[in-house]
């Protein structure tokens, strides 16, 4: 029986995804709790078992140090005084009762999400702000109104320097390194964009408008690790970079040019951190607002008209009716096509328009635009490795904490978020042989000249994922071989599993081989 019940408590926890410490929830479908356990009755479709996980057991040593007392030995002391009452009195007095059901509340207060985070169990909150915890979304994700303040002030100093030749041309290319600009001088890298595509000339926008509206486009950046006013600021000037790179100007208009660089500089606004998968399953307020269609990409979009609604912000304030109706259209379509679910659609379309392009047909320019977007926002691969390989760090960072907390939450694990289960490599290899390339040809198919500039750096970081991934595999066989031949041996450190690796990696590195597609 113990046996039995070792195997239905394992399959539970493998259905569920959890720990070996975590806490299993078993509702019948009256939503009464419900012990696991062998004799369950199976369930149907109309009456399903709900398996919830909480991450914190409240039996643990940890959890007891960090109280200072042990929750289930104090609920074992008062069962064993709950037992002797009863034998000497007969009956179980209301004090007894009042007792458990207070240890009953706190119980259930330690083990919801909310309280988790002050125990310290699964994240050091003193690291700083610099990492957000995995709360975030709950706590420290708005910028505050002194960060604002600060670098409001900052980039007004600013703007008014000019911006010298050398970095305006730099500013053009894909290898340009943001790591090196802080958030102030990104506003003004942003405004040299709109100046020197001559927006303001053409769409008469006032220098005031033009830095309050990148104002408020950067107070409304969350402090998140990757969709975050960095990432805002790396999509636009990739875009910019493929319209002077491509030649755009000479070949479309300058309002298209213009939904082209505004619906990148908005195209995350407000992101929370957590996908639309997320946002769908956990039912939050976007997912229900935009009836789990694209809840995200319609929220960014909704903010950024929500800033031009304001006269003060509102760039395009000079322009026609007619003209701001069709760059409302324009930026709508453009931000909505970044979201990843219409890849496929997106990038089938325009392979069917490849061989006919036409730059004068609406409805092909259309589909370039969305193109280009899409192109921006997963480029980082497309630059210098010292400047994407942060960024993919950035990048799993976020990943890993909406999976902590889809576990956490009892919702499905985006299984690429996994941190139990994607690593850099794999993470890499698989979106840029993929999704990533696929795209990217296709573009440089219309644009021969991208080739150079966008295809041969994703290659290149292709190989040394590969190679990475490789080197990794290998290690993980040699130390599952030694394991096997060596049962006795004492277990390598974690600084020599280190090195170990490390050998792997650069033995692997020094001389990578092509990945073939
Ligand atoms: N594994 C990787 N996924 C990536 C990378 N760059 C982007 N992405 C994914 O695409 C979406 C882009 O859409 P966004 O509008 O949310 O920025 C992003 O969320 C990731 O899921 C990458 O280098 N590797
Ligand atoms: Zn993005």
């Amino acid at each position: 029986m113990q046996l039995f019940n070792s195997i239905i408590d394992y399959l539970f926890r493998s259905a569920a995804e959890a720990g070996p410490h975590d806490i299993l929830k078993l509702y019948n479908p009256k939503g009464n709790i419900i012990n696991i356990s062998p004799r369950l009755e199976p369930n149907t479709p109309t009456s399903c078992y709900k398996l919830e996980v909480v991450a914190a057991d409240c039996s643990s040593v940890e959890l007891a140090v960090s109280l200072g007392f042990d929750l289930s030995s104090m609920e074992k002391r008062l069962q064993g005084l709950e037992k002797k009452i009863l034998t000497d009195a007969g009956e179980t007095p209301a004090v007894v009762y009042e007792m458990k059901r207070q240890v009953e509340s706190f119980r259930e207060k330690l083990e919801s999400v909310e309280h988790l985070s002050w125990l310290g169990l699964f994240k050091d909150l003193s690291e700083g702000t610099q990492k957000p915890s995995p709360f975030y979304h709950k706590t420290t994700l708005r910028k505050t109104r002194e960060e604002c303040e600060h670098v409001r002030e900052k980039f007004l100093q600013m703007s008014t320097l000019e911006v010298s030749e050398e970095v305006r041309q730099y500013l053009k290319t894909p290898t340009f390194d943001n790591w090196q600009w802080e958030d102030a001088e990104i506003m003004v890298l942003l405004q040299v964009m709109y100046s020197d595509l001559d927006f303001i000339a053409t769409f008469n926008i006032e220098p005031e408008v033009l830095q309050q509206f990148l104002y408020e486009v950067y107070k409304r950046y969350n402090n998140i690790p990757f969709h975050n006013f960095k990432h805002c600021f790396c999509v636009t000037q990739m875009m910019y970079g493929l319209i002077w790179l491509t030649d755009l100007k000479s070949k479309i208009d300058s309002i298209d040019l213009l939904i082209m660089l505004t619906s990148a500089v908005c195209h995350d606004l407000d992101h929370t951190g957590y996908n639309n998968a997320y946002q769908i399953n956990a039912r939050t307020e976007l997912a229900l607002r935009y009836n789990d269609i694209s809840p995200l990409e319609n929220h960014h979009c909704a903010v950024a008209f929500e800033i031009l609604e304001k006269n003060e912000n509102n760039i395009f304030r000079n322009l026609t009716s007619e003209q701001y109706k069709r760059i409302r259209e324009g930026i709508i379509k453009c931000i909505l096509a970044t979201d990843m679910t219409r890849h496929n659609e997106i990038l089938n379309r325009f392979k069917s328009i490849l061989p006919v392009f036409d730059f004068g047909n609406k409805d092909h320019r259309d589909v370039l635009m969305m193109i280009t977007i899409k192109v921006s926002d997963i480029s980082n691969e497309a630059r210098p490795m010292d400047v994407a390989e942060p960024w993919l760090d950035c990048l799993l960072q976020e990943f890993y904490n909406q999976s902590d907390m889809e576990k956490l939450e009892g919702l499905p694990v985006t299984p690429f978020m996994d941190r139990e289960k994607v690593t850099k490599p794999s993470s890499q290899t698989g979106f840029i042989g993929f999704v990533l390339l696929p795209l990217f040809i296709e573009l440089a198919n219309l644009f021969p000249c991208l080739e150079q500039h966008i295809i041969d750096p994703v290659k290149k970081a292709l190989a040394y994922y590969t190679e990475m991934e490789k080197a990794l595999e290998k290690e993980k066989l040699n130390r599952a071989q030694a394991d096997k031949t060596a049962p006795a041996k004492t277990k390598d450190t974690p600084q020599q599993n280190q090195q170990n690796t490390a050998d792997s990696l650069s033995e692997a590195m020094v001389a990578p081989k092509p990945a073939t597609f």
